[in-house]
């Protein structure tokens, strides 16, 4: 029979909705600062926001929830001194964004009106009269959302992504996480383990009333349980890997001969005049990176110093060495070729290619300036002379700057390699999640079930080691774990009584 002593030690509280109430009415100014704008918001939240804006339209009438109304707004201690016309719109708690009160002004941009705005907000501050008002810190209005359990911690790292997010593939991962995927995933994985830890612990503290084959039964169901999820973490963990790349910028490197087309490239794919484009080679002196975004990918693009064999000049060789380095660590290599030259891939750029250190860059030959070579056939004999001087079969896209040639083809094919580097050509969207939530998967959670499994021949070790793992995932979403927890799955889920 299971002796427990009352049954509210099993109630379950996180620790987090501890509320907001008895802290300070927090303001800031909601869009960029200093900048001139047609409209500027200023937020408002907690329980004196009502206060705020009757004291701004000089008015003791209610305002109706979610309704937006033009109002005068005037300096609270200088009645006639009108300050701005403004949409005010108020939100009644608990149904907003951070739990609280919030009221929204939505004033003329411009330094001079967000300016006496808020100084009239932080005149109301009064702790005599028991107005505590005060200035918002950065992200305030978010944790206040989730100390009051409106969001979880991957929403909210999820809100900063999407304010973050430049790109399209960067919106769509980042509505994940705010939407709430991830956070159904980890609370998901979190059941699974606290399930396995209720097992192990009615071994633990019932294991002398239980036959030897039955608990050797539940073990093995433990781990099989516990390696199935392993994989499934681990692959999300490869996941975010692949995916980062999409937060950081698939890094590419033009690499060729001087006056390849290198810069032209990049304001070809650009449509912009980013790089420097002229007849003399060695234009190009220095590794210039540029960020662009291509079909919805931010790309760190960098044009590099011409390659060539018989340069004497010191900074020109300093160049070539960065140009061959850099092109080492990226994603993705296009090796420019101009098809008027003999050879037509310079002897050091061969040797380059062949080097182990580049074995593992992904490359593409862009054949620049077709618009030069007056047949297919030359064309095909162009591109066979490239593999034979190689010895190596890369793929070969021909191109012209000058005519717009094969540049829609070009793109094409980035963004399906870009597909393939981010792991986004599937039908499931990239994950992009903090440093924090993925230094957790791996050092807490991995970390803990392998400890299980090294341990699973000591059950009380073992289970300590899932609690590790599990106290991980409640990390991730802010919420904590405790034993009583554990003992409350052991109670609901098990008859152990029998
Ligand atoms: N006919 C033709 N000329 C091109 C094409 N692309 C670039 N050019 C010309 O080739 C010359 C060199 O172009 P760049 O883009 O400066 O070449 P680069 O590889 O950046 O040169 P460096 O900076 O010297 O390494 C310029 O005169 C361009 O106008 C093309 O597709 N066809």
């Amino acid at each position: 029979m299971l002796k427990v002593s009352g049954i509210n030690r099993f109630a379950h509280i996180p620790c987090r909705f501890i509320g907001t109430s008895c802290l300070p009415t927090i303001y800031a100014l909601s869009t960029p600062p200093g900048q001139r704008s047609a409209i500027a918001v200023v937020r408002i939240s907690g329980d004196h926001s009502k206060y705020i804006l009757q004291r701004l339209t000089n008015s003791n009438k209610e305002p109706t929830p979610r309704l937006a109304s033009l109002r005068k707004l005037y300096h609270p201690d200088q009645k006639e001194n009108l300050l701005d016309t403004s949409l005010t719109l108020f939100f009644e708690s608990p149904r907003t964004f951070t739990g609280e009160d919030i009221l929204e002004l939505h004033l003329h941009g411009g330094k001079a009106v967000t300016g006496a705005v808020l100084k009239a907000i932080e005149s109301l501050h009064d702790l005599k009269k028991g107005f505590n008002i005060r200035y918002a810190n950065p992200g305030e209005f978010s944790l206040r959302a989730f100390q009051n359990g409106k969001f979880d911690l991957t929403e909210i790292e999820g809100i900063k992504e999407l304010i973050d997010a430049e790109t399209e593939t960067q919106r769509k991962s980042a509505l994940s996480s705010f939407n709430g995927e991830n956070k159904l995933r980890f609370l998901q994985w979190r059941s699974q383990i606290v399930d396995n830890i209720a097992k192990l612990t009615a071994i633990i503290d019932f294991g002398e009333d239980t036959e030897i084959e039955d608990i050797e039964n539940i073990i093995m169901n433990v781990e099989s349980h516990i390696l199935e999820l392993r994989a499934v973490i681990q692959q999300f963990i490869n996941k975010i890997e692949r995916s980062n790349i999409l937060r950081n910028g698939i890094r590419i490197v033009l690499l060729g001969p001087p006056n390849a087309g290198k810069s032209s490239l990049i304001n070809t794919i650009s449509q912009d005049d980013i790089s420097i484009v002229s007849q003399t080679p060695g234009t190009t002196r220095d590794a210039v990176e540029t960020a662009l975004n291509i079909g919805g990918y931010k790309i760190i693009i960098c044009d590099t110093a011409g390659v060539r064999d018989d340069s004497s000049d010191v900074i020109e060789k300093m160049g070539i060495e960065k140009a061959l380095k850099k092109s080492e660590s990226c994603n993705l290599c296009l090796l420019l070729v101009d098809p008027n030259n003999m050879p037509l891939i310079p002897e050091s750029l061969k040797q380059h290619l062949a080097s182990p250190k580049f074995q593992n860059s992904d490359k593409i030959i862009v054949l620049n300036k077709i618009d030069t070579i007056s047949t297919p056939e030359d064309l095909n004999h162009t591109m066979l002379r490239i593999h034979q001087e190689i010895g190596e079969k890369i793929p070969i896209l021909p191109i012209s700057c000058l005519s717009g040639e094969g540049i829609d083809n070009l793109t094409t094919d980035l963004i399906t390699k870009f597909q393939l580097l981010s792991d986004t050509s599937d039908e499931s969207n990239p994950i992009i999640v903090s440093e924090r939530v993925r230094e957790i998967l791996t050092n807490d959670v991995i970390y803990g079930i392998d400890e299980f499994l090294s341990f699973k021949d000591d059950v009380v070790m073992a289970s300590e080691s899932l609690q590790h793992a599990a106290t991980g995932i409640g990390k991730i979403t802010g919420q904590a774990i405790g034993i009583e927890e554990v003992l409350g799955v052991v109670f609901s889920s098990f008859c152990v009584g029998k």
